[in-house]
């Protein structure tokens, strides 16, 4: 098991881990803007989101969802992830996720239908196990997630494996024991090109 301080796992094909994407000011300057912004309280952890609502009941995006332009503090990184060539379009959806000591994220895959092939979910705070486990066969792969580190899923890493976040207090990764403290993540989408055309032709006039 590879610890990832320094490296760019690729263990499993179509995902990248990128450790110190941001700086430790940066960091700081995000957390506090996220903690002058309203929480969502309608799930087990809080949520904030932007630029489209995700209905997570029935697992759905659309135009009618649309909250306005991503701010201007989430936009200067979704810009920069798109200029990193990380994803092909600047992301228009950000949902920013809270984790408290023992709380957690069962095993999904992000809709196929609502977002684009790119998931980009950047870490703040503290370190965390993100599990990921085969659709179809029993393999699993922990991978340790540091604050400041970007992971990006895309292809087989997307689609054939389910991603979640094992609701614990401590991790154990290795030999070593990583005690969990707060944790807020910054998953950055393109919500699916239908739905984008289906805004345009909104507003076509012919
Ligand atoms: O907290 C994370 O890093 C992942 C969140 C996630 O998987 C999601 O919002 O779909
Ligand atoms: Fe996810």
């Amino acid at each position: 098991m590879q610890n990832n301080r320094d490296t760019e796992l690729t263990q499993i094909p179509g995902m990248k881990y990128i450790p110190d994407y941001i700086t430790e000011d940066e960091h700081d300057n995000l957390l506090e803007m996220i903690d002058r912004q309203t929480w969502l309280e309608d799930l087990k952890r809080r949520v904030q989101h932007y630029g489209y609502k995700y209905d997570y009941k029935k697992r759905s995006v659309n135009p009618s969802m649309y909250l306005g332009e991503l701010p201007e503090w989430l936009l200067s990184i979704a810009r920069r992830l798109y200029d990193n060539r990380i994803l092909g379009k600047i992301p228009d959806q950000v949902i920013i996720n809270e984790y408290q000591p023992g709380q957690g994220i069962a095993d999904h895959v992000d809709c196929p239908r609502c977002f684009e092939n790119t998931i980009i979910s950047l870490s703040l705070v503290s370190t965390c196990i993100m599990q990921f486990s085969h659709v179809t066969t029993p393999e699993k792969i922990p991978i340790l997630l540091y604050p400041r580190s970007l992971i990006v899923l895309q292809g087989q890493a997307r689609y054939q494996w389910k991603h979640g976040i094992p609701a614990r207090k401590i991790d154990k990764y290795g030999c070593r024991e990583f005690v969990r403290t707060r944790r807020v993540s910054m998953t950055f989408r393109n919500i699916s090109q239908p739905q984008n055309t289906s805004i345009r032709q909104l507003f076509q006039t012919k």
